[in-house]
């Protein structure tokens, strides 16, 4: 496997995420193998490669080859910004956990476990006024969600991004309901909730049973970052690829190359 050399663009914080080469990938496998793992796999940026827009993201038979396998060994959970049936549809994986819209809206073997409905009125008004005020941007993308709306800013002129900006900060200010946060090329409104991927991971570790695994972590976004830190103390957080920010991974892989290089080490591990 090629080894993580690139660049970094910004200082790491206190804890500082080296590499995962084969050395570490079997240092891994062996500590899943002698407890009880748990998977939590990002989608976009981690099991897909970043495409144009969101509706052309296709999980590659290669992929969901992996997490059939996987599932059958260990407990895995797909913990994405999509919506939840979205990211179920996209995968198409019987047997695992799914999260969807960073964490608001779960299945899991324990049932079905939402937050933020109260702020469903506020989110569809954001979505209408998103899209009144972002029909004259050429390339501006609403995407709503059952508990955010996001916008895409991938395929608008460098020249016109700051107002596709302006215009969420906009909305934002008239729905004090809801928080601002970001991803690639994308802005979102999502309820002001103290509730993110981090959170989300905990309490499925708590719903699930897991209390006593050792939980994994793979991500490449910024939202990303709040799982690393929940499981810096009791796991492990990878970052895939460079997002530009400092990061409380404990370790990097360079592309979705190197996730698959890994899940695979890890089925021949845990499959004895
Ligand atoms: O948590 P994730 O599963 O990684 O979801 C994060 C966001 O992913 C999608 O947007 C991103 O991927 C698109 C397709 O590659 C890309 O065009 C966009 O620029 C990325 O931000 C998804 O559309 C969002 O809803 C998710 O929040």
């Amino acid at each position: 496997m090629q080894q993580s050399t690139f660049p970094r663009s910004a200082p790491q914080t206190a804890v500082s995420a080296g590499p995962l080469d084969d050395a570490g990938i079997a240092a891994l496998a062996d500590r899943l193998a002698g407890s009880d793992p748990a998977l939590f796999l990002d989608f976009d940026g981690t099991l897909t490669e970043i495409v144009q827009r969101p509706d052309l993201a296709e999980l590659g038979e290669a992929m969901r080859g992996r997490l059939r396998r996987l599932a059958r060994l260990v407990p895995v959970a797909i913990v994405s910004g999509r919506d939840l049936d979205d990211v179920r549809t996209r995968v198409g994986v019987e047997g695992l956990i799914y999260a969807g819209s960073h964490g608001f809206d779960i299945d899991a073997p324990s049932g079905r476990h939402r937050r933020g409905e109260d702020y469903r009125p506020a989110l569809e008004r954001a979505g209408s006024a998103l899209e009144q005020a972002l029909a004259g941007i050429p390339g501006a993308l609403v995407e709503r969600k059952r508990y955010a709306v996001a916008v895409h800013t991938r395929l608008v002129e460098e020249a016109r991004k700051p107002e596709v900006a302006d215009a969420v900060r906009s909305v934002a200010a008239t729905e004090p309901q809801l928080r601002r946060t970001g991803g690639k090329e994308l802005v979102e409104l999502r309820p002001d909730l103290p509730w993110d991927k981090g959170r989300a991971v905990l309490h499925l570790i708590g719903t699930e049973g897991l209390g006593a695994s050792f939980p994994v972590y793979v991500g490449d976004d910024l939202t990303d970052e709040d799982a690393f830190a929940a499981l810096r103390d009791r796991g492990m957080g990878i970052l895939v690829g460079d997002h530009g920010h400092p990061t409380a991974a404990a370790a990097m892989l360079p592309d979705i190359p190197a996730v698959g290089h890994l899940l695979d080490a890890l089925s021949a591990r845990l499959g004895g």
